[in-house]
């Protein structure tokens, strides 16, 4: 894992538009796209190639996290809504190819096996965004989530639902159920990427990164990718104990390496 100590949210999202601008490049590609406002930063960014340096979405598809249950549809909130108001409308990507786990389906364990199965039949996703919540979830896989899930509906935690109340009119609006691709599928991405800023995410930083690999944290399942970079700004690198050495291995980075 590679853990990168940035400046500001805005050199975050420069390194984020770098990574996914090289798969975009690439022959069909398949991107992972999260929600929440720790990407949005790199999203601004992959907007302003689009129109300006003409980077291109064509040909794309794009595989979202998570999904809450039951939100009546066309609700502002959906993740589907906030995906395409944040990121999709603005850039050259065919809407038939942005998908989401549809939380309103009638058999919801029916809809995450179809979900999960799409994912692999685009032949996995190239490069995965992550945000990471207060409690080290990723997508939605609270705490003790096994390592090995699949796409499924799941249970917030009451400290998920209160973080996210601000996007609902009260926490009582937060839907109580999601669904989520599941730590396994998440590690079946070929390259994931993590964005924290701010001190509320140091802690969870330190225990994804630093900590035991554990379903305790389900972030730590970075530790045991292939490909993981993490990309904090200072105050969420606050907690990290090999912080200096970080920033060693950033210092003698050798040119050819990339991300
Ligand atoms: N399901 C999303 C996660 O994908 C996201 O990482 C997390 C943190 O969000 P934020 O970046 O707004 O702190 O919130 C939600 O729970």
């Amino acid at each position: 894992m590679e853990v990168v100590i940035c400046e500001s949210a805005e050199e975050i999202g420069r390194h984020v538009a770098d990574v996914f601008a090289a798969v975009l490049r690439g022959p069909a590609p398949v991107i992972g796209l999260a929600t929440g406002s720790s990407p949005l930063v790199a999203y601004q960014e992959l907007i302003r190639r689009h129109r300006e340096d003409g980077l291109s979405f064509a040909g794309t598809t794009a595989f979202l996290l998570d999904e809450y249950v039951g939100l009546p549809a066309g609700h502002p909130e959906s993740y589907a809504a906030v995906i395409r108001r944040e990121l999709t409308e603005h850039v050259d990507i065919d809407p038939a190819d942005v998908h989401s786990p549809d939380g309103g389906a009638a058999d919801l364990p029916a809809e995450c096996a179809r979900y999960d199965a799409a994912i692999g039949a685009a032949g996995g996703v190239h490069v995965q965004l992550l945000g990471i919540g207060t409690d080290g979830h990723i997508g939605f896989n609270e705490p003790m989530s096994s390592l090995s899930s699949r796409t499924r509906p799941k249970t917030l935690t009451q400290q998920t639902r209160d973080d996210n109340a601000r996007f609902f009119g009260s926490v009582d609006e937060v839907p109580r159920h999601v669904l989520t691709q599941g730590l396994g599928t998440i590690g079946t991405a070929r390259h994931l990427v993590m964005v924290a800023t701010g001190t509320a995410k140091a802690e969870a930083v330190a225990a994804a990164v630093e900590g035991p690999l554990s379903a305790r944290c389900p972030a730590s399942i970075l530790q045991w990718h292939q490909h993981a970079t993490v990309f904090v700004d200072e105050a969420a690198a606050s907690e990290l104990e090999f912080a200096d050495y970080y920033r060693h291995a950033l210092a003698h980075k050798p040119e050819w390496q990339g991300f």
